[in-house]
């Protein structure tokens, strides 16, 4: 449904006293998930579906949220987070992108977290349909599907990255962050779940999601709001995993005592808190990043963090904080201007924010990284990008990119 009258909803959350696994339970073609370290989230049918574009699509979608939750009646005895009303959402990263953003209210809710688990069933007045079924559903066939280069052979993306550390050098912009991408086809019919389980299994750490096509595991939270705490993790920087223990414990340390990687990494911290700090004055995060491990990479990571001091809900905070230093550069404008010369394809919402929102704002929203879009018509495009400065070198760049592209490709492969 995506007309501007506002739907009345009504919802009611139980607690249950057990919840297995729950990708199982979520449409094969179409599954609404997030979860991490084993609980989250998943949705079953559509309810409502709100739609936005342009510049204030991340602001439309606050306000949209604020008037679809005034007119619901919501009967939450469970009162954790993401219980009651919950959109599932995905923006594009471009102001100027063809790609919707969504907010998804799904039919049927189900989640766990901290050893408690619930059902929230979501009715839209005037909405006769009988309610989807509550059960797990047997995954499709197996399927490997490759992913190749997109828009662009490694070797073009080289020269792009070429000539962004010479805009550089020249002084138009200090950091730009370049992606590029892998496409493949998905035979109809295909059952997604299966990519998410593979994702989900591999990167425990990270947010494993799936929102409208959108599918990935981000070990990048964009904010999280909770109990009105406002809580970030930004990465930056980036280095491969060693092939043993030795390699490894040196590919860290290298990354935390590298200059170009810290400097980059500041900048990207900074622009966090800028953006956060109208809402959360106090926030706190520690001076020095630590190495964040993930199976494929090391990241130069900080968490911040800090009380909320007005009224904004999450959707409000993705809009002021993005597109951050990490997948956009700085200076902002000057990045994106550079990214829309540079980069021959529309991002869609590689880069965007992907996450959840609940009736009082709170919600978890990741950067949608390490991710591929599938069409309607089954076809897949997978993103990866890095960060630019002056000192980058374009063949580790590319790289890096394929370090990135693993989780994805893993996962179809
Ligand atoms: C842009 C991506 O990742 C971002 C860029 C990083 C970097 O340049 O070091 C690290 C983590 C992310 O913030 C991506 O995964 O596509």
């Amino acid at each position: 449904m995506t007309d501007t009258e506002t739907r009345v909803l009504s919802v009611e959350t139980i607690e249950i006293s057990d919840l297995k696994q729950i990708i199982p339970l979520t449409d094969p073609e179409r599954p609404l998930l997030w979860m991490r370290k084993g609980q989250g989230l998943v949705g079953i049918g559509e309810a409502v579906r709100l739609e936005f574009e342009g510049p204030t699509r991340m602001q439309d979608a606050a306000a949209a949220w604020r008037e679809l939750v005034d007119a619901a009646t919501v009967t939450n005895p469970v009162e954790l987070p993401g219980t009651g009303l919950v959109a599932f959402g995905a923006f594009a990263f471009s102001a100027s992108s063809a790609e919707k953003s969504v907010l998804i209210v799904p039919r049927i809710i189900l989640g766990k977290r901290d050893g408690r688990f619930w059902v929230t069933k979501i009715t839209v007045a005037g909405d006769d349909r009988p309610l989807p079924r509550l059960e797990p559903r047997a995954f499709g066939d197996e399927y490997r599907i490759s992913l190749l280069p997109g828009d662009e052979d490694p070797g073009a993306f080289r020269a792009d990255v070429e000539t962004a550390i010479q805009r550089i050098v020249r002084g138009d912009v200090g950091k730009v962050v370049l992606a590029r991408n892998l496409v493949g086809h998905l035979p109809e019919g295909s059952d997604i779940r299966r990519v998410l389980v593979d994702l989900a299994m591999g990167y425990p750490d990270c947010w494993t999601y799936s929102v409208d096509g959108l599918i990935g595991s981000s070990p990048e939270t964009l904010v999280g709001v909770s109990n009105r705490t406002v809580s970030a993790r930004v990465l930056a920087g980036t280095m491969s995993r060693g092939r043993d223990a030795d390699s490894d414990a040196e590919a860290a340390t290298s990354l935390v005592t590298s200059v170009k990687d810290n400097d980059e990494h500041a900048f990207a911290v900074q622009s966090v808190v800028a953006a956060l700090r109208p809402h959360s004055p106090h926030l706190t995060w520690s001076e020095l990043p630590f190495a964040l491990k993930l199976p494929n990479l090391w990241h130069l990571a900080t968490d911040v963090a800090g009380p909320l001091t007005d009224r904004a809900t999450s959707l409000d905070l993705i809009a002021a904080l993005h597109p951050t230093a990490a997948v956009a550069g700085f200076p902002t404008d000057a990045a994106l201007a550079l990214i829309d010369e540079l980069e021959p394809f529309d991002r869609g919402r590689y880069a965007g924010p992907v996450g959840w929102v609940d009736a009082a704002g709170d919600g978890e929203w990741a950067i949608a990284l390490r991710c591929a879009q599938i069409s309607p018509t089954g076809d897949i495009t997978a993103y990866a990008g890095c960060g630019i400065v002056a000192e980058s070198d374009p063949m580790k760049e590319l790289t890096e990119t394929k370090m990135k592209f693993r989780p994805i490709v893993e996962a179809f492969g």
